[in-house]
């Protein structure tokens, strides 16, 4: 395998060291092929936010299991999820459930231009919607990780077609669109930031977004697919009030197991084959299993009191953070919405990519590897978010921050 990895933010490029192997996982715990025990902030990049082999997850897909894996054919059960889909986010009216992220941003982007009949497309520097060649511009991720955020192999002639703009700047997009507004089919955007360490949208942005993009006949596609049922069961339009014409699914909607989907307005979702004339297909869309773990995980996030129980976690471990680098005399930006967080290296406010890439990565480098060696696996990457689950205990949230003095000290160490 390529890096010996089968997805590149899972090497220790950019940290050093080999990748941890792992075993098996029990709620917020990760067990390694040589018996360690870690504490689990990366839940397999946001999917867990009931942490690993939830109960009910799991006795949901052995009965499922029992019924076959796949049938390329419709089943209740997609309806069943496409239903719970709609009534939780706020403007999708219909949805095409998928089999990745990845698929979700690149259909919705096609649907888009479809339906304006306009080729250009707005995204934002960092930001990243997966692995499509016209989204691998200035992308977040590992690619930033990497250090190749533009990949070699993207046509000129595609890349030509997407304009990056910096994100919390709507004064660079009222110029962009000002030349451009009548060719720009969409503007995608990380609601919350997350691929370039967390970045939360500044008073105003989301909305200006929605406003631009109505102005000139353009969409607004969220990309929730990290956000999507994590800082709210409605995701980041509902936490902000924001609807957009298309939104990106994905990671919690599978509960761990492979899924996206796109959805958003009838009028617009009803281009998509075989309704309208806007080809996307899959041979084991709306998955059985991955359908069954994505409701057992929804059904589970009903329950009253589930996001502040995230959130009075997710505030713990920030302020305990916090604390743990203050004590340090470490200076680190701490930016956290909801059950996502991240730790910058630079007393600078981070709120876009330019401002992200003045984090000291060395820093966190010694920081990462110290945190491994006490018990704590986070993501091998400054640019990527720290999760948080409903299955973090207070007491494995106080080790964290234990670990974290010690970590923090290291990182202190390195100029
Ligand atoms: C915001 C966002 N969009 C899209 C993707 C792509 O999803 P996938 O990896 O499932 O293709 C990811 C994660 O990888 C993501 O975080
Ligand atoms: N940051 C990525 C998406 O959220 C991590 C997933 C991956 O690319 O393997």
């Amino acid at each position: 395998m390529p890096g010996g990895v089968n997805s590149p933010v899972r090497a220790f490029q950019a940290v050093g060291g080999q990748p941890v192997f792992i075993a098996r996982g029990e709620g917020a715990w990760l067990y390694d092929v040589d018996g360690n025990r870690y504490i689990d902030y990366v839940g397999s990049w946001g999917p867990l936010i009931l942490g690993h082999r939830h109960p009910e997850v799991i006795a949901a897909l052995r009965d499922c299991l029992e019924t076959g894996t796949s049938f390329g054919a419709p089943t209740a059960l997609e309806t069943e999820l496409a239903r719970e889909i709609v009534s939780a986010i706020p403007s999708v009216e219909m949805v095409r459930l998928v089999n990745s992220g990845t698929e979700a941003t690149m259909s919705a982007l096609r649907l888009a231009r479809g339906y304006t009949g306009r080729n250009r497309i707005v995204k934002f520097e960092g930001c990243y919607h997966g692995h499509a060649d016209f989204l691998l511009i200035k992308a977040g991720s590992g690619a930033l990780t990497l250090g190749v955020p533009t990949s070699p192999g993207v046509p000129a002639d595609t890349a030509a077609n997407t304009i990056n703009a910096p994100y919390n700047d709507p004064d660079t997009l009222e110029q962009i669109f000002a030349a451009h507004g009548q060719d720009i089919a969409a503007v995608i955007v990380e609601p919350v930031a997350g691929n370039m360490g967390v970045v939360p949208p500044q008073e105003g942005f989301l909305s200006f977004l929605r406003e631009i993009t109505r102005r000139y006949g353009a969409l607004l596609i969220f990309d929730e697919v990290m956000t999507g049922f994590r800082v709210a069961y409605g995701g980041a339009q509902e936490r902000f009030g924001i609807n957009p014409d298309l939104t990106c699914l994905g990671k919690i909607i599978g509960g761990g197991l492979p899924v996206g989907a796109y959805g958003g307005k009838r009028e617009i979702m009803e281009r998509v084959a075989p309704a309208g004339p806007v080809y996307q297909a899959g041979t084991l869309s709306g998955n059985p299993l991955a359908v069954t773990a994505g409701l057992a995980t929804l059904r589970i996030l009903q329950h009253p009191g589930t996001y502040a129980e995230l959130e009075r976690k997710s505030a713990r471990l920030a302020d305990g953070l916090a604390r743990a680098a203050a004590d340090a005399g470490v200076p680190v930006t701490l930016n956290r919405v909801g059950a996502m967080l991240c730790l910058f290296f630079t007393d600078h406010p981070v709120t876009d990519y330019e401002s992200a890439c003045r984090s000291n990565t060395a820093r966190f480098a010694a920081f990462f590897r110290t945190m491994l060696s006490g018990g704590v696996y986070l993501a091998p990457s400054q640019f990527e978010a720290v999760f948080i689950s409903l299955a973090h205990s207070g007491e494995q949230i106080d080790r964290t921050v234990e670990a974290a003095h010690k970590a923090f000290a290291a990182a202190g160490r390195i100029e």
